[in-house]
């Protein structure tokens, strides 16, 4: 990969690439509420998180952060931040209460409503057609596991295109299909609660036939770029014993997505195993990878944390900081690495390696964006009403200048998005954990710039990260 050469850096600053394009994120049922205003059909997600068990402390969506009337406060925090562009999405069953057919206008709109807020804001839209809130009349038909939702969704994608095409400037048909497949029917911590591999392996698929539709609908609709947001693990191995595994578990959940997208077909590496390449499990049909593989402009790419990973000692017993993830693997903690309030590392090179040596490899010259990026921490508001964010704010330089240092081995990193704008409904954990440049008080809804929102800000006024 070419050196790229620009004067990213001077004594006291890394200075990003002039256009580099600065964000925050949010999702639909995260932050919006009205669970059933104005015509909105049910999610997937009001049922899981009315379902006792589902979510800590028996959290919902039904208010969130109120977003669906307060979304004129979220456009003037995003002025405050100075951010370029906003990434919200869409909830499909405010569109099409059952997902199919029938369009509810008052949910059109709603986000004309938002797009329109942020354009007169110069901020460009930056829309997630799916954010996980499938609409439930869709999973009563099967959801993911049927193939016919790919259908289904083109559908949706046309209706999104046509509606608000001429004013986004950026699409995201998928967000993290890898979590909606086997979170959602693996192991079932995330809507709709299934654990069954062979349902998980065919949402899998369905997932990208639905994606490659998706685009095909847009491109007939809309000018604006088309993109998928994937979230893609870097696995790291403690010993060399470990790296066969390694290998296979970033197969699992970067190869079913990059491979198929970009080189029409599954991992090589998962030939034969049915419960993870769907091209194994009989699922592939004549065309499916042409559909697929429909060209994109760019790559969103989420990341978080990496993991490392080894092999059960001999004794079977697992030492410390270690899981066991299987016959004879585990997962580790590494000692002196600090960890967030969702146990997740902070390790901020790990996203510098996820550029290098899995993006850029399979994207090449293709622009890529961190459409999220984040930590969670135990905010608090002090005696004179500040959120004194200090790991946050660690966590943000620490991975700015990663992203910095990948762009200088030579990926196009275009753009990141801070995850999140505002402390949110943080799917299983409910409002227990706190993600937000801004903090939120669900009790008053009352939204205040953290002290990682009033740094971020600088950050982007001056397009680069003091050292
Ligand atoms: O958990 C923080 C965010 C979440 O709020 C976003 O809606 C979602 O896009 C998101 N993805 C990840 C990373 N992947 C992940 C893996 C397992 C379960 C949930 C998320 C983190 N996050």
């Amino acid at each position: 990969m070419p050196r790229r050469y620009f004067p990213m850096s001077t004594d006291d600053q890394l200075r990003f690439p002039d256009g580099f394009l600065w964000g925050a994120a949010t999702a639909a049922y995260q932050i919006e509420g009205g669970a059933d205003a104005e015509g909105k059909g049910p999610s997937i997600w009001d049922t899981f998180s009315h379902t006792p068990g589902k979510v800590f402390h028996g959290d919902n969506g039904d208010v969130a952060c109120d977003s669906f009337h307060r979304y004129g406060e979220d456009i003037a925090l995003l002025k405050r931040l100075g951010v370029g562009s906003y990434r919200l999405s869409l909830s499909w069953p405010r569109i099409q209460p059952t997902g199919r057919g029938e369009v509810n206008a008052k949910g059109l709109d709603y986000y004309n409503r938002v797009i329109d807020g942020l354009v007169e804001a110069g901020i460009e839209p930056s829309v997630t057609l799916y954010h996980w809130d499938l609409p439930q009349a869709l999973q009563d038909a099967g959801g993911w596991a049927n193939r016919d939702i790919a259908d289904w969704f083109g559908e949706f994608a046309a209706i999104a295109g046509e509606a608000f095409g001429d004013r986004v400037s950026r699409w995201i048909t998928l967000n993290e299909p890898w979590v909606v497949a086997h979170v959602g029917y693996r192991d079932g911590r995330h809507a709709p609660g299934i654990q069954d591999p062979a349902l998980a392996v065919a949402a899998n698929h369905h997932l990208l036939l639905a994606h490659g539709n998706a685009v095909s609908a847009l491109r007939a609709s809309s000018a604006a770029p088309v993109g998928i947001t994937l979230n893609l693990t870097v696995e790291r191995p403690v010993t060399p014993e470990a790296a066969a595994h390694a290998a296979v578990l970033e197969a699992r959940q970067n190869g079913v997505y990059l491979d198929p997208i970009f080189h029409g077909r599954y991992p090589e590496l998962l030939d034969g195993d049915a419960s993870f390449s769907p091209a194994a499990a009989g699922h592939v049909r004549d065309g499916d990878f042409e559909i697929i593989g429909a060209p994109l402009d760019f790559l969103g790419v989420n990341f978080y944390a990496p993991h490392y990973v080894g092999m059960l000692h001999a004794d079977g017993e697992p030492r410390r900081g270690e899981t066991v993830t299987g016959p004879d693997t585990v997962s580790i903690q590494p000692d002196g690495l600090p960890i967030t309030a969702m146990n997740w590392l902070v390790e901020p090179g790990s996203i510098r390696e996820l550029l290098t040596r899995i993006v850029a490899p399979v994207t090449g010259a293709l622009p890529v964006y961190i459409t999220e990026n984040g930590s969670s921490w135990h905010d608090y508001v002090t005696q004179d009403g500040q959120v004194n964010d200090l790991e946050r704010i660690a966590y943000l330089r620490g991975h700015l200048a990663a992203v910095h240092g990948a762009i200088a081995d030579g990926v196009p990193v275009k753009g990141y998005f801070a995850w999140s704008l505002l402390d949110n409904f943080e799917w299983a954990e409910g409002y227990a954990k706190r993600f937000g440049l801004v903090y939120v008080d669900f009790a008053t809804q009352e939204r205040l710039l953290k002290r990682s929102g009033e740094v971020y800000a600088s950050i982007v006024a001056a397009n680069a990260l003091p050292k």
